[in-house]
């Protein structure tokens, strides 16, 4: 730490200050104990080797302060209220919207290598977390974005209810898209009751095009509480009869179950289903 620089006022001093006042319509709700943050950044483990950490909604920016304590060489925020502008240095824009090669040329990174490590974090706006961690399941899919480098590790807070689902296994009723997805493509751990840490599959189980893979999850757990047996009895009357027999061939030599419901079903099962969709090129009517 500069001795010579002025000390940072404190962010109770800078929220008083600006007025910043948490509003519910951008899931606003900060965390102003230090100790905490400080706690949240050592459980994630960012330390100074990443040549990149991300930091969605800092907010007054405590969490912010805390991870720029580790010494990370590079760190870019992205926050969509402009009131916190003049409290920190930010991109202002909306993390759903942004041109992720705003976010890299903004940190002055022109090319990303594979031994680089970039890290994501947050405690995310609760209305958008879902989305969000589905466009970025798309990007890290394509290997596109931030998420060039193989070495991504994003440590998020969530709802307690979604990070359940993010995490279930085939033996959790909270299992769901959300699990299939990410799990074919992270290992998910759970560090505490909100936070959740990614890391990306150097060997993702993922094997099929991320489109129509959602496609199918979705689909499946459209309607979790049916076999797929009936599942697949309701998808038939809406396809082709030469789509419904190709379909029925390439299920049969799977070998699955049908009496199960979809929760039941590995990542490596939707990815053998998936890829009947797409040799066939069969898509799922929507509706
Ligand atoms: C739950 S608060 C967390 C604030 C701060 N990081 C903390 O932990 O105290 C979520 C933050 O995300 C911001 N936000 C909400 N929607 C956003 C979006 N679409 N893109 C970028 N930031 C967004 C909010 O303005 C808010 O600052």
């Amino acid at each position: 730490m500069n001795k010579n620089l002025p000390r940072l006022l404190s962010v109770r001093d800078l929220v008083k200050m600006y007025n910043l006042t948490a509003q519910s319509q951008l899931s606003q709700n900060f965390i102003l104990d230090k100790n905490i943050t400080d706690k949240i950044v050592k459980s994630a483990m960012i330390d100074s080797n990443n040549l990149l950490v991300v930091e969605v909604g800092p907010g007054p920016g405590l969490l912010t302060r805390s991870i720029l304590e580790t010494g990370v060489p590079n760190m870019i925020v992205i926050e969509k209220d402009a009131r916190f502008l003049p409290a920190l240095t930010i991109i202002q824009d909306d993390i759903l919207e942004i041109d992720h090669e705003k976010i890299l040329t903004t940190a002055q990174i022109n090319k990303v290598s594979q031994e680089n490590r970039l890290h994501v974090i947050g405690n995310l706006p609760f209305n958008i977390s879902t989305p969000l961690l589905v466009q970025w399941m798309k990007m890290l899919s394509k290997r596109s974005g931030i998420f060039q480098t193989s070495d991504i590790t994003m440590s998020l807070m969530f709802q307690k209810e979604v990070g359940d689902r993010i995490v279930a296994d085939t033996l959790s009723p909270a299992r769901s898209r959300l699990s299939v997805l990410v799990q074919s493509l992270c290992k998910a751990k759970k560090v505490d009751a909100v936070l959740i840490q990614l890391i990306a599959l150097k060997e993702p189980i993922l094997n099929v095009p991320i489109d129509q893979y959602e496609m199918v999850v979705r689909y499946f757990f459209g309607q979790r509480r049916k076999t797929i047996q009936s599942l697949l009895k309701t998808l038939t009357k809406k396809l082709m009869s030469d789509e419904v027999d190709c379909l029925m061939k390439g299920l049969e030599q799977l070998d699955l179950n049908l009496s199960l419901r979809p929760e039941k079903l590995t990542c490596e099962q939707f990815c053998h289903i998936t890829k009947i969709f797409c040799d066939n090129s069969i898509s799922i009517p929507v509706n």
